[in-house]
């Protein structure tokens, strides 16, 4: 049975859905020695932000196949490393949305009229009404920096509210921003305009510390700052000196560039200023069965065999698209495998060619089977669909895709070819029926045969007896041959035989076929 670590504090409903295929350990809060030590014996972690998945600990979980993330963000996992490794990585992308808008929007209104102050105030006897006199969103300009999804249901309610909207985001188009009724602007801008300035956007190196002194020195006095997105797209220091010197007029805070917050962090002694959440944008009943449920499904799916709905590490193979092609998956795969075997050595090169209906759709799943398949055999059960285009590229393997609409011959066809320190090769498969696959040439010569478990080629020269003498040849050496077929271009010119086997060839026979007069080459494909 599968084992799955729950790292993080996950709904149950979560919990249940995986034991339904697997021994699950929850163990919060482990250190990350520990958490070395142990994931060697899982084949699935499911975390929130609380776990850092580095480096190390992927290069020591040698079962891992999925790490789910119970939520939007996988900034604290190793993306690359996982992928690296074959360890596909999902995610919830809109489990929590509403929870995280909804915080941030509460965390506007409460820094705006100090909920946070007046409440601890009026809990510790006093009742004052003086100190607390706040200011209204009505009318006041919102700056929206990442209209994604968290973005865009916080400019609806902000809107609602009477805000006037601004947005800065370099990925959405004019149409998508005049539809949720926002300017879009530049950072300048936005940072020059706003009287509330709100963060959605993910941590990456081009965000991080997108607010620094430089932009805070252009924001107006009175205007608040509030991030419920990422910690370290801030640069706290700076927030810190901008507040206390009155640069700007306040911020609120959910996440933080370490967390939990330092104790002695600089942003503890802003008082009214500034209101700090510990990390909650996520934290409602609903989110946390929805992300729970997300993520534990793929999970559960993954193990099962069957593919994730939010991988993050699988660009393009989204499950409508591999249910579509899975035939031609398996096909690719099996050409990959195949034509990696003929060309045998070094790889340097891989044509992958779309031809007839084939050609008209989306190919990268196409490309990364043909690849799985053609490294299989240097990488056995270590390639996937995760890992193949890396592991290609760190090869020197270059690909390229072509496309042949015009070809018409089967309904849709896929024709490898890989060049390599020992020459050139080519295969080309079709489908009989949407699922069956054939064989439909070997280097350019036409053949029609099932891939088998073992197979052997010959290039040889189309005279009389070649057939009969490895026929015998075989038989001496107890080998069975299910079934045979010889594909020439021109009569008693070159040829290919295609032999199905159903024993694997012994040790040393290739050598004594090659030696046969008329052979020219010989190869054996197991598959
Ligand atoms: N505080 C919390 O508990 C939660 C925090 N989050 C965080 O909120 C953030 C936003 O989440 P979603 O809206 O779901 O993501 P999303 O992917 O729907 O939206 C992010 C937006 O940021 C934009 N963006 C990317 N780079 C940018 C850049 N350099 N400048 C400006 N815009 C840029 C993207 O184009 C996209 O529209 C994420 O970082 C996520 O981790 C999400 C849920 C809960
Ligand atoms: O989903 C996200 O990106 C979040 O930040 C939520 O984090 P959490 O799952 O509450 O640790």
């Amino acid at each position: 049975m599968s084992k799955v670590l729950v790292s993080d504090s996950i709904d149950q409903v979560g919990i249940d859905i995986l034991s339904q295929v697997a021994q699950v350990d929850v163990k919060i809060g482990l250190p990350p020695e520990e958490l070395v030590r142990i994931i060697p014996e899982y084949d699935a972690l499911m975390i929130r932000s609380g776990t850092r998945v580095t480096q190390e600990i992927i290069e020591a979980a040698d079962n891992l196949k999925i790490i789910g993330r119970a939520g939007v963000g996988v900034d604290n996992v190793d993306i690359p490393a996982a992928t690296r490794k074959g360890i596909v990585v999902v995610n919830s992308p809109e489990g929590n949305t509403i929870a995280a808008a909804e915080h941030a929007l509460a965390m506007m209104l409460s820094m705006s009229r100090y909920i946070p102050d007046a409440n601890q105030s009026v809990k510790s006897g006093k009742w004052d009404r003086k100190s607390f006199v706040g200011v209204e969103v009505y009318k006041k300009t919102l700056g929206i920096v990442g209209l994604g999804k968290i973005g865009s249901h916080f400019a609806a309610a902000a809107k609602a509210m009477g805000m006037k909207l601004l947005a800065y985001d370099p990925f959405i188009s004019q149409e998508r921003a005049d539809q949720i009724g926002c300017r879009l602007v530049d950072l300048d801008l936005l940072v020059q305009e706003s009287d509330y300035i709100t963060l959605h956007i993910p941590k990456t190196k081009e965000t991080y510390h997108l607010f620094n002194a430089e932009v805070f020195a252009k924001m107006k006095p009175t205007a608040r700052l509030i991030n419920c997105a990422r910690g370290g797209v801030i640069d706290e220091a700076a927030l810190a000196d901008a507040l206390r010197t009155g640069q700007i007029a306040g911020a609120a805070l959910d996440v933080f560039e370490n967390e939990p917050l330092e104790a002695d962090s600089p942003l503890r002694e802003l008082g009214s200023k500034i209101v700090l959440t510990p990390h909650l944008g996520a934290s409602t009943e609903e989110a946390q069965v929805n992300v729970a449920i997300d993520v534990a499904e793929q999970i559960r799916d993954v193990l099962l065999g069957l593919p994730a709905r939010s991988a993050v590490n699988i660009p393009g193979l989204y499950p409508d698209v591999l249910e579509k092609l899975k035939p031609y998956l398996q096909l690719a795969e099996t050409l990959g495998n195949m034509v990696g075997q003929l060309a045998g050595g070094r790889i340097d090169f891989l044509d992958v060619r779309l031809q007839g209906e084939l050609a008209g759709t989306k190919s990268q799943a196409v490309v990364v089977a043909s690849l799985k398949g053609l490294l299989s055999q240097a990488l056995r059960e270590r390639v996937n669909y995760v890992n193949a285009s890396i592991e290609a590229k760190e090869r020197g393997i270059r690909v390229i895709e072509t496309r042949d609409a015009s070809l018409m011959d089967y309904t849709g066809s896929l024709h490898l070819e890989a060049k390599g320190s020992l020459g050139t090769h080519s295969v080309t498969g079709a489908l009989l029926g949407d699922q069956e696959i054939r064989i439909t040439s070997v280097d350019d010569f036409p053949i029609n045969v099932p891939p088998t478990r073992y197979m052997l080629f010959t290039l040889h020269r189309d005279v009389p007896g070649i057939i009969g003498k490895i026929g015998s040849l075989l038989g001496s050496f107890n080998v069975n041959i299910a079934s045979m077929q010889v594909g020439r271009k021109i009569v008693r010119g070159e040829a290919v035989m295609v032999l199905s086997l159903d024993d694997p060839l012994p040790e040393g026979i290739l050598a004594e076929i090659i030696k046969v007069s008329g052979i020219r080459d010989a190869y054996t494909v197991t598959l």
